[in-house]
């Protein structure tokens, strides 16, 4: 079992409507480390009728919440960013094991997480309005914004804690409830929060984490009308099912859905910058993050320069279990995934590519795989077009900029991309004409509170932290005043 300073953050039980609780019928699922296997516990496998409870608890609950002064809900959040902080060791102990990331990167995480409840307390009290100019004598028109009402989400097993409070964060502060379903690999790290946000004093049913069948769960967000808001991340194939399933009920949709990240390396880019931020980008994570680089493109000329000092840099990663001090490559969450990556090795070999460095699962075993390059890869390769949420760095060559931005640009995805140039020209005319959400200029890391994280096409609607994210919880009020 796990050491923790405080052993009752980790919890066996589902957290709604204020009370940890199993399953209606007992049902309980697993819950394993990836790096070795082992049971870490249990959680209940509840379904819809566990689901409408929380959500009539949310919505019992939403008056009094909406009717706290914006200050009074930020300051309860602002205790629970202070008790994140103050737990960062157990929560990130919690967290590599349950998703096997390093220590290091877990706790980064936390307090990536914390930073979402900190940010969005403050933005909670600049929900401003309008007063809009009459345009009839005896008349007043203004704006107010209104809590959306309650609100459910669903999860990925990524970024077990992050991608909750991205969420919690402005819906709690924007006066809306929230019900939770994490992700069934990681649902320790939600359970933790649900505590802290118990003791930072989140009323009952205010913020509430439904475990077990996600279709089940899923299904009644889906089709309960008190629910007025359903916000997910994930893949982008579970994405428009849910978009599906929320239309008879006409719900307001955050997407944050699935990514393709072209890695552009101009031929005036500082190589060494291009390679650390293509470290960094590339293999955060074991390269399991939806902004991760999925296709380097590289300029002719530097090429073999750029793929030399790449072999270099990655031939220093550390494989291993993420609790082992200087591991910084973790396991991947399970074998579906360590599958895919040996499909898109298999496919670009098969079709021409060379593998530069690793290319197998690792002699760890388990779900570890080789941090792997290739090189030769073109656009005819199932890597060009398909994520890989893995260790997998293909390295594509490109000779002009037209080239390369209609090859970045050739899919349906347009969640993060990035470049490498040192020309204020090219990096204006290249910036205007990808088709992405964000842009990484000179850099591989690009997140943070404080920007509008999303994508465009199909890598989903809406944008999370930043003061654009609170506009996803909020609806606007036109009051017509006559007779003045
Ligand atoms: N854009 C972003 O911010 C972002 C962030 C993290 C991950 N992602 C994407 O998520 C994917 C990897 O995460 P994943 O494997 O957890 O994705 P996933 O879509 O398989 O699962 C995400 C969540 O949806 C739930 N789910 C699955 N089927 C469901 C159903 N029928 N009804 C309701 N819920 C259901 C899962 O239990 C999980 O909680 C990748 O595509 C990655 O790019 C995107
Ligand atoms: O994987 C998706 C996350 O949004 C990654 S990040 O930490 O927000 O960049």
């Amino acid at each position: 079992m796990l050491n923790l300073k405080d052993p009752s953050l980790l919890k066996q039980q589902a957290y709604v409507n204020g009370l940890w609780c199993d399953a209606d019928n007992g049902e309980t699922i697993p819950v394993t480390n990836p790096a070795t296997g082992a049971l870490l516990g249990t959680v209940p496998n509840m379904g819809a009728e566990e689901a409408r409870r929380a959500i009539n608890g949310a919505n019992a609950a939403f008056k009094a919440w909406r009717g706290l002064l914006a200050k009074e809900r930020s300051a309860i959040l602002k205790k629970w960013f202070e008790l994140m902080l103050a737990n960062s060791d157990d929560l990130a102990a919690i967290m590599t094991a349950e998703q096997g990331k390093s220590l290091t990167e877990a706790k980064g995480e936390i307090t990536y997480a914390a930073s979402f409840l900190e940010w969005f307390a403050e933005e909670g009290k600049r929900i401003y309005g309008e007063t809009i100019p009459t345009p009839a004598h005896g008349r007043r028109l203004m704006v107010t914004k209104d809590p959306i009402g309650v609100c459910a989400a669903i999860t990925p097993w990524n970024f077990p804690s992050a991608m909750i409070t991205r969420k919690a964060g402005p819906a709690l502060a924007a006066g809306c409830p929230m019900v939770l379903k994490p992700a069934a690999q990681t649902p320790f790290s939600a359970l933790a929060l649900a505590e802290l946000a118990h003791r930072a004093g989140v009323p009952s049913g205010i913020f509430s984490v439904v475990t077990g069948k996600a279709s089940a769960i899923g299904g009644e967000m889906t089709a309960n009308p008190i629910v007025r808001k359903l916000t997910f991340t994930g893949s982008t194939q579970i994405g428009q099912l849910l978009m599906r399933q929320s239309a008879d009920t006409v719900k307001k949709l955050s997407l944050e859905l699935g990514g393709n990240a072209p890695f552009i390396v101009f031929d005036d880019a500082d190589l060494d910058a291009a390679v650390e931020g293509a470290m960094a980008s590339k293999f955060r994570n074991s390269g399991q993050t939806c902004v991760c680089a999925n296709r380097l493109y590289v300029q002719d000329k530097v090429y073999d320069a750029f793929v030399e000092k790449l072999r270099v840099a990655v031939q220093k990663l550390h494989v291993g279990d993420g609790s082992i001090a200087g591991v910084n490559q973790g396991p991947l969450i399970d074998q579906n995934a360590v599958a895919k990556v040996e499909e898109h090795i298999a496919d670009a070999v098969a079709k021409g590519a060379k593998v530069e460095l690793g290319g197998k699962r690792h002699a760890l075993g388990h779900t570890f795989f080789e941090p792997t390059i290739l090189s030769g890869v073109t656009q005819a390769m199932n890597v060009a077009r398909e994520e890989t949420f893995g260790p997998l760095a293909p390295v594509f060559r490109f000779h002009s900029d037209d080239e390369v931005i209609a090859m970045a640009n050739d899919t349906e995805f347009g969640l993060a991309s990035y470049f490498y140039s040192r020309d204020i020209g090219r990096i204006y005319k290249v910036a205007e004409q990808l088709e992405y959400g964000m842009v990484g200029i000179n850099t591989g890391l690009i997140s943070n509170e404080v920007a509008p994280f999303g994508g465009v096409k199909q890598s989903g609607l809406g944008r999370e932290g930043s003061r654009y994210g609170m506009d996803d919880y909020l609806t606007v009020k036109y009051w017509c005043v006559s007779g003045i």
